[in-house]
């Protein structure tokens, strides 16, 4: 069994890797020679950032697994590998302490100004501005998945009201006060002063929140994307904004990564960027290494795999996404 990795590994992560699976050949590919290597592979652990050829790698026929480094398979689930046989186990879950803190971050600053503040700052400027409040506000989170979940129990202390959608509306927490089918984002759009999008890119999702559904919110709502920039056309995003429909925007990932210079999006008072840090963490690598070992243990004993995605859909059933901690989930044993 040859195992191709393709993230920012360290030699003792390697090391957890051969104890998982220890008659397997592990190879650390990274960026450079992840094109080269995937076609001699019978697993695949990580994300590739670069182009890969995916249809040189199903005619090869040896890759049977994947097991994505990130939660958003956008990398990997291209149209040649959605018909096989390849298994494909996401990342799912995974970073939602990190992506929360993100999502908090982006929030608390838009509604706080906290870049009309830091402008000022830079100028030795002290001048006070209105803010505003989170208490009492109505939060909208599409996609309650690992991250959005986790980003509604950080904000159920906080005096909101908190609606959601999801592809399966399931196993609803007690402090949100509705849980609906993701058919019902036009409701929810109509009800939020706060979007938060935290649901998958996929074909479904592509230009999801475009023109008419920006109208839908209400004026000076703020919209947060913490999941995919292509989930929402970033020129009717732009043209909400630059109408005063939208009063803010907390943008951590963007329709083009990086955002071209030319976007008028980097001169805006009322927008935050940050360049796709949410899942970013101290914790990152080994949280991804535990997740890999565990499910390699798993694939290697025939028990189901955490995260596996149904391909056609993009993602994975509720019932098996991952959590928590491995270390601390009795299942993981
Ligand atoms: N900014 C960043 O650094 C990060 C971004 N992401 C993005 O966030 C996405 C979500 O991540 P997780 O929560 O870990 O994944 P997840 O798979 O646990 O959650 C996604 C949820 O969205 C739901 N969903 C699918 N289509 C939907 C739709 N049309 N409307 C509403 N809900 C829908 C699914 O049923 C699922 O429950 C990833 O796919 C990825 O693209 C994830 C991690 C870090
Ligand atoms: O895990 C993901 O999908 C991310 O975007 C992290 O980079």
């Amino acid at each position: 069994m040859r195992i191709v990795l393709c993230y920012p590994v360290e030699p003792h992560h390697i090391d957890q890797i051969q104890a998982a699976a220890p008659d397997a050949e592990i190879v650390d590919a990274g960026q450079e020679r992840i094109d080269e290597e995937l076609p001699n592979a019978d697993i695949f652990i990580g994300h590739a950032k670069v182009p890969v050829d995916w249809k040189r790698v199903v005619d090869a026929g040896r890759l049977k697994w994947i097991q994505s480094s990130a939660a958003g398979l956008d990398h990997c689930l291209v149209p040649e590998v959605i018909p096989t046989d390849i298994v494909v186990t996401s990342a799912a879950g995974l970073f939602a302490p990190q992506v929360t803190e993100q999502t908090f971050a982006l929030l608390y600053g838009l509604l706080r100004r906290i870049p009309t503040f830091f402008r000022a700052q830079a100028k030795r400027e002290f001048i006070r501005r209105p803010t505003d409040d989170l208490r009492g506000k109505t939060v909208g989170i599409v996609g309650f998945g690992g991250n959005g979940r986790a980003i509604a129990k950080g904000l159920a202390p906080m005096d909101v009201r908190i609606l959601a959608t999801d592809y399966y509306p399931v196993d609803a927490p007690s402090y949100v006060d509705a849980l609906w089918s993701a058919d019902r984002l036009p409701d929810l759009l109509a009800a939020s002063d706060i979007v938060i999008l935290a649901l998958p890119l996929n074909s479904s999702t592509l230009g999801l929140i475009n023109r008419e559904m920006l109208a839908l919110m209400p004026k000076d709502s703020y919209l947060i994307n913490v999941a995919r920039g292509q989930v929402v056309v970033e020129a009717d995003l732009v043209q909400a904004l630059q109408s005063g429909h939208l009063q803010g925007a907390g943008l951590d990932v963007t329709e083009r990564e990086p955002l071209p210079e030319q976007s008028p999006l980097w001169e805006m008072p009322q927008v935050m960027i940050t360049p796709h840090v949410g899942a970013q963490s101290a914790r990152r690598v080994s949280d991804s290494t535990d997740l890999a070992c565990e499910n390699l243990r798993r694939y290697q004993n025939g028990r189901p795999l955490w995260n596996r995605v149904d391909k056609t859909l993009g993602f994975a059933h509720p019932n098996g996404v991952f959590r928590g901690n491995i270390a601390d989930d009795p299942a993981c044993s």
